[in-house]
């Protein structure tokens, strides 16, 4: 029995999970923190930070510094970011192999990533990873992920319930987020995991979305 047995809805996470985003994200926090006269962390530091949206990003970055969290930072790293989120961004290899073979078997697409709504619309345009049904920021709510609110409110959108649906992430938020929501967890290992996955078991993991995509196309 595969991970979409009995599922009408796949729902993804977006950086570290269909798109490898670290380089653009640490190169808008290494202009911001030069900007501010501060040092710049390095790429794998940067990577660690990200998952938690752009203030916990942000501030992660200023407490590497030994600065304290500053709401002009935010801003500063969402100027950069959201004028260029596109350059360093790729794809993961197999993530559009991968889509198109869920929707070809019958399987319908959401997306609920931490990343703002702007951004994310750029790059989902831009490398051609839609169309999701339903798509869900880190803006969109008043609340983001490990909180289960985006993910349900995707569903909600996609008029699928949680016990119908899957969300495929790299993180430990994105595991504490469908555990909260009830809603079945498939981890893959491309990503940026951020921590240990304590608790239920993930139903599945993936070292690649290549291999996922295998289970997909001989179903
Ligand atoms: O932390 C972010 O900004 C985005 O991360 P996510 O797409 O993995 O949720
Ligand atoms: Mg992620």
């Amino acid at each position: 029995m595969t991970p979409l047995h009995g599922r009408r809805a796949v729902v993804f996470d977006l950086d570290g999970t269909l798109i490898d985003s670290a380089p653009s994200l640490h190169r808008a926090v290494s202009l911001m923190m030069i900007d501010r006269g501060l040092p710049a962390p390095d790429l794998e530091t940067v990577t660690g930070f990200v998952g938690n949206g752009v203030p916990k990003l942000v501030e992660r970055a200023l407490r590497w510094a030994g600065q304290p969290m500053d709401d002009g930072a935010v801003h500063a790293f969402r100027t950069i970011y959201d004028a260029d989120p596109m350059t360093g961004t790729v794809v993961f290899d197999g993530a559009h192999d991968l889509l198109a073979a869920l929707r070809s078997k019958g399987l319908r697409l959401g997306l609920c990533t931490n990343k703002p709504m702007a951004p994310t619309m750029t790059l989902l345009n831009a490398l051609k990873l839609g169309p999701f049904e339903a798509v869900i920021g880190g803006d969109s709510l008043p609340v983001r992920k490990p909180d289960p609110a985006p993910l349900l409110a995707t569903l909600d959108q996609m008029t699928c319930p949680p016990d119908a649906a899957l969300y495929v992430g790299d993180s430990v938020t994105d595991h504490r987020t469908a555990s909260a929501a009830n809603v079945a967890y498939v981890h893959v290992e491309c990503g940026y995991a951020n921590g240990s996955i304590e608790g239920d078991a993930p139903l599945a993991r993936f070292a690649t979305l290549a291999e996922f995509s295998q289970i997909v196309t001989e179903l």
